[in-house]
């Protein structure tokens, strides 16, 4: 099955320029948005609530700050990038009383979408935007003139420009210079939380970790374990990202390429394939969305010790050592690119 994908050439920013554009919340996602449309030529007011650590940040860049229900009223779109976990009462609170047939409601993720936390009347547009990266990076590279890839998708399209309008959002942030793919809500959803938990955080998290840990507790000295588990997994990552797998295995050594064929899948092993399923079908059926919003309603409590569990493993404190070595590794995050 191959994909729809969209350029700059089939984006028309105009109709963009047109509208009048809020996003609700200014993290990681919504200041990259807030700032690229704004370099686009579009007319962007940003939602933040009185008290926000984000406001600040926000006003020092020259936006506009409004509340989330101002910022609502005052715009044709509205895009929310707030996180995932407050979008169902910011909804309720701010947005939903002020829709109005014809405007449309944009989202970086389709979580609450897709698992009914929100539910917006039939006569507004729902889409998705969605950047294939972290949102500084989206910043840095439209900064750079270049673009991550996003994934625009239509829930709902009452006014029958739902996808041209989604598209000409995706332009005003670098979206279609790297490429809009087209998806639905639940495609993105249901790979997009996959990915991080099987593979991109919990998975390669784990498996640092543990690499790391048995080193060290085979008598290896940690700094040697960090540069083996951790530090040359962003070269070997980078080499796959530019050219595969098969780019990867060109470069390494041919003992390195004998070893991953041999005991690679010993670590990967069908159990772990297993539980990869298991936990795809937790995300299908709602299992983890209803955990997660339920551990948020509960103020976090397992969140709050993971978070201190990791931040307390010796391999935190072996690559503060190291990096502080390595002066062109350690790159601040700026809230600008
Ligand atoms: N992080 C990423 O790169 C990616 C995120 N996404 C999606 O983008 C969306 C935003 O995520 P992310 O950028 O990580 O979020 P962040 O946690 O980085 O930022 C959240 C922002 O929302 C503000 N906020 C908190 N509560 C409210 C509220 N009630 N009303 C308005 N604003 C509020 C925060 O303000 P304060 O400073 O006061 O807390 C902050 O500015 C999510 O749907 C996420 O799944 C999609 C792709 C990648
Ligand atoms: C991989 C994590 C992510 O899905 C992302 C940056 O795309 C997220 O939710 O932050
Ligand atoms: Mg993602
Ligand atoms: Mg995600």
């Amino acid at each position: 099955m191959s994909v729809e994908v969209y350029y700059d050439d089939d984006a028309d920013l105009g109709l963009i320029q047109a509208k009048k554009v809020a996003v609700i919340g200014y993290g990681s996602q919504g200041h990259a948005h807030a700032l690229s449309l704004r370099d686009s030529g579009v007319d962007v007011v940003i939602g933040l609530p009185a008290g926000s650590k984000s406001r600040p940040k926000a006003e020092e860049q020259g936006l506009r700050v409004l509340t989330p229900a101002e910022a609502a009223a005052e715009a044709d779109m509205i895009m929310v990038l707030a996180p995932d976990t407050v979008q169902r009462s910011l909804y309720a609170e701010a947005i939903a009383p002020n829709l109005a047939p014809g405007k449309a409601l944009l989202f970086g993720h389709g979580f609450n979408i897709r698992y009914g936390f929100i539910e917006p009347p039939a006569d507004v547009d729902v889409a998705m935007v969605a950047p294939k990266g972290p949102g500084h990076l989206v910043r840095r590279q439209y900064v750079d003139g270049k673009g991550v890839p996003v994934l625009v998708a239509v829930e709902q399209d009452a006014s029958g420009g739902a996808f041209a309008l989604a598209l000409a959002y995706a332009k005003g942030i670098g979206g279609t210079r790297a490429g809009a793919i087209r998806t639905t809500f639940t495609e993105e959803t249901e790979t997009d939380l996959f990915g991080e938990q099987a593979v991109l955080c919990g998975g390669a998290t784990a498996l640092v970790q543990s690499g790391f840990e048995v080193l060290t507790e085979a008598g290896y000295a940690p700094e040697i374990a960090y540069f083996e588990c951790l530090h040359e997994l962003k070269l070997i990552v980078d080499l796959m990202y530019e050219g595969g797998i098969e780019r990867m295995r060109y470069s390494v050594s041919d003992t390195a390429e004998y070893g991953d064929y041999s005991r690679g899948p010993r670590v990967i092993d069908s159990r772990v394939k297993d539980e990869m399923r298991k936990i795809l079908s937790e995300i299908q059926s709602g299992e983890f969305a209803r955990e997660w919003i339920a551990e948020d309603d509960a103020g976090r409590p397992n969140f709050v010790k993971w978070r201190a569990e990791g931040a307390a493993h010796p391999i935190e404190e072996t690559g503060r050592k190291l990096r502080g070595m390595m002066s062109w590794v350690d790159r601040p995050i700026t809230e600008t690119a």
